[in-house]
């Protein structure tokens, strides 16, 4: 297995603050990861670099055999797709569903004069019909709800067929029907083994879905504890995590936490 992602002593610093702080972390191809941690922990920090949309102050980031720093990002960013708050606030709320997928393709977002093939509209229904939104893909995505406007997303993010795929808080925000049918259509792309390489962000171990392997916890910009799945989401590394004493179940492939 080749590693999609290799960190090495990543160090970020923004405005004196250390983001992350020697963050060593790979990913290798056919993994399905996890990062959890509480909030301002750095886990989108982490995953903007790994999109290749921030570099690191110091430390080697190498995504997709890509050092960052020696790369034209722009050639690399159509092999990755991401779902995140910040890309979803710029899309055009009149902009359809269709071509909020479509666009992906061309790494653009809104339509402008491109055209598209067959083969491009067919990925995208493909793609809407895996997500099962397909009788959305003519209305605007500013009329959506909130868990269709994920689902969109996502598809767009597996547009242009990537190599690894970022999710960032996929299910934050839903209702719990809404939360749990989108953990079972995640869970569905993590265990199909011709799905990308993938990397989650979540607050809650009930949002991670089947089919995850691996899990890295973070906190203050450090790790506490990465490897997989099973070994590293253990009630003493949570608490560590999350700073309180957790007890963390695993029932049938989904996670659950409560306070001890
Ligand atoms: N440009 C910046 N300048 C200074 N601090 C920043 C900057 N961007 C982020 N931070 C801080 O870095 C920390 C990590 O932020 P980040 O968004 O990566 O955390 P997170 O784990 O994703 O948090 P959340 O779960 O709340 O989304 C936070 O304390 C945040 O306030």
């Amino acid at each position: 297995m080749s590693d999609v992602i290799e960190f090495t002593d990543v160090t970020l610093v923004r405005a004196g603050h250390r983001l992350l702080d020697g963050v060593s972390w790979s990913v290798a191809d056919g993994q399905r990861w996890v990062i959890l941690g509480p909030n301002g922990a750095g886990k989108t920090t982490l995953l903007q670099i790994a999109a290749t949309n921030m570099h690191p102050t110091s430390g080697r980031a190498v995504v997709l055999g890509e050092t960052l720093g020696a790369v034209d990002v722009f050639e690399l960013r159509p092999l990755i797709g991401l779902t995140s708050a910040a890309l979803a606030e710029r899309i055009p709320a009149r902009e359809r569903v269709l071509d909020v997928v479509r666009t992906a393709a061309y790494g653009v977002l809104g339509r402008w004069r491109e055209s598209y093939e067959d083969v491009d509209d067919s990925r995208a229904y493909q793609l809407l019909d895996r997500l099962e939104i397909p009788h959305l893909a003519e209305r605007t995505f500013g009329t959506l709800s909130e868990g269709e406007r994920k689902r969109a997303q996502i598809a767009r993010a597996m547009m242009s067929d990537p190599e690894l795929l970022l999710l960032d808080e996929p299910t934050a925000g839903l209702d719990l029907g809404g939360r749990e049918t989108l953990v079972a259509t995640v869970g569905e792309i993590a265990s199909d083994p011709s799905s990308p390489a993938l990397v989650l962000v979540t607050h809650h171990v009930e949002e991670i879905p089947r089919g995850i392997t691996h899990a890295l916890l973070l906190r203050e910009g450090g790790v506490v504890a990465a490897g997989p799945i099973e070994t590293t989401l253990t009630s003493d590394n949570v608490s560590s995590c999350f700073g309180l004493p957790l007890h963390i179940g695993h029932d049938n492939g989904r996670w659950n936490a409560r306070a001890i």
